[in-house]
């Protein structure tokens, strides 16, 4: 599987980690930036790894900021993307195997690398349960329909 990683200034060092961590795991994995801690703006880079993972339903992304929540707000613009926020182990499974989350963002200023590290290997272990949980993706995937007609613009 490929792993679309990218983070703000904020999250740089945690992403730098977590791409180590990655790769020792045998994951291939594609770095959208930034590559310093020289202030960039978190939605740019949500919206490069969004449009990575949008493109390859083989790919999960990992957005870093200092909070995950900016980056998770910017990443849900685009359509067909699930993010969200994981600062626990439990959330990261349940937002894979409930919500089928493609995207994962975490707080650099939350967690510590390696408990961030043990919620990103949570989320990659889990895997979507379906069922009535596909019901509820897909109504999801209606509001986002509806929601982007002219319309409502
Ligand atoms: O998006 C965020 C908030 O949800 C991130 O935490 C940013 O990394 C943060 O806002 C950056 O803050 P800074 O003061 O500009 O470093």
């Amino acid at each position: 599987m490929t792993i679309v990683i990218g983070s703000d200034h904020a999250g740089y060092v945690l992403k730098e980690f977590l791409k180590t961590k990655l790769g020792g795991e045998g994951y291939r994995v594609v770095d959208y930036g930034t590559d310093s801690e020289e202030p960039v703006d978190y939605p740019d880079v949500a919206e490069k790894v969004a449009l990575a993972v949008k493109s390859s339903e083989e790919s999960l992304g990992i957005l870093v900021c200092g909070t995950g929540i900016g980056m998770s707000i910017a990443a849900n613009k685009i359509p067909g993307i699930r993010a969200a926020v994981c600062h626990s182990r439990f959330t990261a499974r349940m937002a894979r195997e409930h919500n089928w989350v493609n995207v994962i963002a975490v707080g650099a200023r939350v967690l510590e690398p390696n408990e961030a590290w043990e919620v990103v290997k949570e989320f990659l272990s889990a895997s979507f349960q379906g069922g009535r949980h596909s019901r509820r993706i897909e109504k999801i995937t209606a509001l986002e329909t509806k929601y982007m007609s002219p319309k409502y613009r």
